[in-house]
C-alpha cells in the first residue's frame, strides 16, 4: 500500500511539474481590464515557477496547472478522464473548477500566485506575514500565514487583548482574507496571559458628532458585520484560547468549528453585569450546545467557567495543560492543516448550511436589541463604573 501510494504521489507531482500550474475557485480575483497582466508578465511568470526555490506542494501545482490551463485555452474543454485515471482526473476537475474565468483573469490569477510564491520562497521568517494579504492597520492585530495555517493573534497583552473598534475592522479584513488564501485552517489566538477581556470598554468613550444615538447605531452595524464573517467563513475556523476569555471572544466561540483551551482558561460572559445583553448568536448557539439553563446562567447571570467546566458543557473542545499547551495544539494543527482543504471546507458547509439563515436573524436581532441597551442607564452606569475603576469584574 505504502509503495503504491508513493509511486502515486512521485507520478502526481512530476506530472504537475511537467506542466505549468495554479489558484481555489474562491481565490480568485476579479479584477477590471485596466489592472490584469500582460502577456508578457504572464510569460515571466511561467519561467518564474521554474525557478522557485521551494516546491510549493501539490494542491499550489494544481491551482497553477488550472489557471495556466484556464489562461492559454479558456474554459476547460476537453472530454472528463475516467474514474481510475486519477491524475488527469483531478487535473481536470481544478481546470473545470474554474469555470468561465475569463482568460484575462486567469493571467492575472497566475502571476500574482507566482508573485507571492516567489515572495514567500525568499522570506526567511519561519512565520511569515502572509505576503497576498494586506496587513492590519494596527500592531494590536497580527496575521501570519505558515504551514496551511492562518493565524490572526490578538496582540494588545497589556490591555488583555480587549478589541478596539479598529480591531474589529481588522478581524473582518483578516477573515475575507483568510477565506480566500491558500490556507487550509484559521487559527484565532491571543499575545500574552490573556485570550481577549472582550470590547474594549474605552471604544464606548468616543461619542461622534451623533452623540450617543449615533455611536449605539455605528456600533451596532459594526458588531454585525463583524459576527456575520464568523458565520460565513468557509474554512475550519480554530479559536486557540490561551487565557481567560471574556465577553465577545466568549460567545462568538459558537460560531468556531474547534476550541481548544489552556487549563489556565476561563469563560466569562459578564453581560447583566455591564448593562448589556448577549451577541455573537450565543442567545441561540450557546442553548443550543449547553442547554437552556447552563446558557441562562452564564448568559443572564454572568457565571464564569472554568476550561473544564467549558469543556464538559461542550463550548470547548479540548483542554490542555498549560505547559505544553502551545507545543500539542500546533502539533495537532499542523497535522490537521495537511487533510485535503477542500473536503474541510465542504465538510463544513454541509455542517454549517442549514443554520446559516437563522443565525444571521439571530445576529441582526441581538445587535439591535444591543443598540438600545447601549443607550441605558444600566449601561452607561456600569461603563462608568469600569473607567473610574470602582468595578472589576
Ligand atoms: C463594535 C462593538 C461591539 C461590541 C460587542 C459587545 C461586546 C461585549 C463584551 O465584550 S462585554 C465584556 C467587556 N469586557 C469587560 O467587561 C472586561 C473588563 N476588564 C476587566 O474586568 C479586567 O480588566 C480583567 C478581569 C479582564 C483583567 O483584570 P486584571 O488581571 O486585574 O487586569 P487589569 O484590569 O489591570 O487590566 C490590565 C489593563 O487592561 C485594561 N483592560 C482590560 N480589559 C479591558 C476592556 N475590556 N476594556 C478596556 N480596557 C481593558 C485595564 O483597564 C488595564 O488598563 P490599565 O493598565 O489600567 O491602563
Amino acid at each position: 500500500m505504502a509503495g503504491l501510494a508513493g509511486r502515486f504521489a512521485r507520478r502526481w507531482c512530476s506530472g504537475l511539474l511537467g506542466s505549468p500550474l495554479q489558484v481555489p475557485a474562491l481565490g480568485l480575483h476579479v479584477l477590471g481590464p485596466a489592472m490584469l497582466a500582460s502577456q508578457k508578465d504572464f510569460n515571466n511568470a511561467v519561467s518564474q515557477v521554474k525557478l522557485l526555490k521551494e516546491d510549493p506542494g501539490n494542491e499550489v501545482k494544481l491551482k497553477l496547472y488550472a489557471l495556466y490551463k484556464q489562461a492559454t485555452e479558456g474554459p476547460c474543454n476537453v472530454p472528463k478522464p475516467g474514474m481510475l485515471d486519477f491524475i488527469n482526473k483531478t487535473k481536470w476537475d481544478a481546470w473545470n473548477a474554474l469555470g468561465s474565468l475569463s482568460k484575462e483573469a486567469a493571467r492575472q490569477n497566475y502571476v500574482d500566485l507566482v508573485s507571492r510564491l516567489s515572495a514567500s520562497s525568499e522570506s526567511p521568517s519561519p512565520e511569515a506575514p502572509a505576503a497576498d494579504r494586506k496587513q492590519p492597520e494596527s500592531d494590536s492585530l497580527v496575521v501570519t500565514s505558515e504551514d496551511g495555517i492562518t493565524t490572526i493573534r490578538l496582540n494588545r497583552p497589556a490591555k488583555k487583548n480587549a478589541l478596539t473598534t479598529q480591531m474589529y475592522h481588522d478581524i473582518i479584513a483578516a477573515l475575507q482574507a483568510a477565506s480566500k488564501d491558500e490556507s487550509a485552517i484559521t487559527v484565532l489566538t491571543g499575545s500574552g496571559d490573556y485570550y481577549c477581556s472582550g470590547n474594549d470598554l474605552t471604544n464606548f468613550t468616543h461619542l461622534p458628532a451623533g452623540g450617543l444615538e449615533e455611536m449605539a447605531r455605528s456600533a451596532a452595524a459594526l458588531l454585525r458585520d463583524f459576527v456575520n464573517c464568523f458565520i460565513d467563513f468557509p474554512k475550519p475556523l480554530v479559536a486557540v484560547v490561551n487565557g481567560p476569555a471574556v465577553g465577545i471572544s466568549v460567545t462568538i466561540l459558537g460560531l468556531f468549528d474547534v476550541v481548544y483551551a489552556t487549563d489556565r482558561a476561563s469563560f466569562h460572559t459578564p453581560f447583566s453585569h455591564l448593562g448589556q445583553s448577549p451577541e455573537g448568536c450565543s442567545s441561540y448557539t450557546f442553548p443550543k450546545i449547553m442547554g437552556s439553563s447552563k446558557a441562562a446562567e452564564m448568559l443572564l447571570f454572568g457565571k464564569k467557567l472554568t476550561a473544564q467546566e467549558a469543556c464538559a458543557q461542550g463550548l470547548v473542545t479540548e483542554v490542555f495543560p498549560d505547559g505544553t499547551f502551545q507545543k500539542e495544539v500546533w502539533a495537532r494543527l499542523k497535522a490537521y492543516s495537511k487533510l485535503p482543504p477542500n473536503a474541510m471546507r465542504i465538510s463544513k458547509q454541509i455542517i454549517r448550511n442549514r443554520e446559516k439563515e437563522k443565525l444571521h436573524a439571530v445576529n441582526a436581532e441581538e445587535s439591535s436589541v444591543l443598540r438600545e441597551r447601549w443607550q441605558s442607564d444600566e449601561c452607561m452606569n456600569a461603563i462608568a463604573s469600569f473607567l473610574s475603576r470602582k468595578a472589576k469584574l
